[in-house]
């Protein structure tokens, strides 16, 4: 359970997120919005990578404020551009970083990469060194260097948006088949779509909160065709 109480964010003077109260209890929720409306400032407020100006944030009873690493260690996040997140020369060593960090025994290192390798369809690419893959491999290999640590909950900033229509589609799939709960910003309805909760932003605050049909369609109805 993710828990909104009060937040308030400011960058400088500039107000960015108003008083947001939220209880997010569902499997996947979706984040919608025009573009800088605040929602890659409330993702970052989810796993402790922000702090609010204002108000608490809180996973699973714990205050992002005062518990921030284990907050971090709880919660995975997914960043839109892959390359700020791929730390490690070859594919093998990135999926092995962050459990080298967590202090994870070698053979159990070797399993999880073995696994992370096959599932995401990387076994290959084990040598490779990890800034030479395509737009569409670094994010599957930044997904799994994430998941491979095992957060309880993922949070998603734009995770399709430099994927073509394939790798757009095993995205979805994976999102779909977590078990972990995720919170996705995206500009990709259709990824949306048959999730639990959509919240649409606009200027700081959630102007519609429920089933997709009806936020998506709130959304579109706030920009019509021209
Ligand atoms: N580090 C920062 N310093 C100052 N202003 C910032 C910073 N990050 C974001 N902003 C501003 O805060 C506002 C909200 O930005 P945010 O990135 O949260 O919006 P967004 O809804 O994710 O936008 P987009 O859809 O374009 O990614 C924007 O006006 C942006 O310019």
């Amino acid at each position: 359970m993710i828990e909104l109480d009060g937040v308030s964010h400011w960058y400088g003077q500039r107000q960015v997120l108003a008083d947001l109260t939220l209880s997010l209890g569902e499997r996947r929720v979706g984040v919608v919005g025009s573009n800088g409306s605040g929602k890659s400032t409330f993702a970052r407020l989810l796993n402790g990578l922000l702090v609010p100006g204002e108000g608490q944030v809180r996973v699973d009873g714990l205050d992002t404020r005062k518990q921030g690493k284990a907050v971090r260690r709880k919660v995975g996040f997914v960043f839109q551009d892959p390359d700020v997140q791929i730390v490690m020369p070859t594919v093998g060593e990135d999926l092995a970083f962050g459990l080298k960090h967590r202090g994870q025994d070698k053979a159990e290192i070797a399993r999880r990469v073995d696994a992370a390798l096959a599932q995401y369809g990387l076994a290959e690419l084990r040598e490779h060194p990890a800034h030479l893959l395509s737009g569409g491999q670094k994010q599957l290999l930044a997904i799994a260097a994430v998941l491979i640590t095992e957060p309880t909950h993922v949070i998603f900033d734009e995770p399709t948006t430099l994927l073509d229509l394939g790798n757009r589609r095993r995205i979805a799939r994976l999102i779909r088949d977590m078990d972990q709960q995720v919170v996705v910003v995206s500009h990709d309805l259709d990824l949306l779509a048959d999730f639990d909760r959509v919240l649409v932003f606009d200027r700081g605050r959630v102007v519609a909160d429920g089933k997709p049909d009806g936020c998506i369609a709130t959304y579109q109805a706030m920009h019509p065709p021209l």
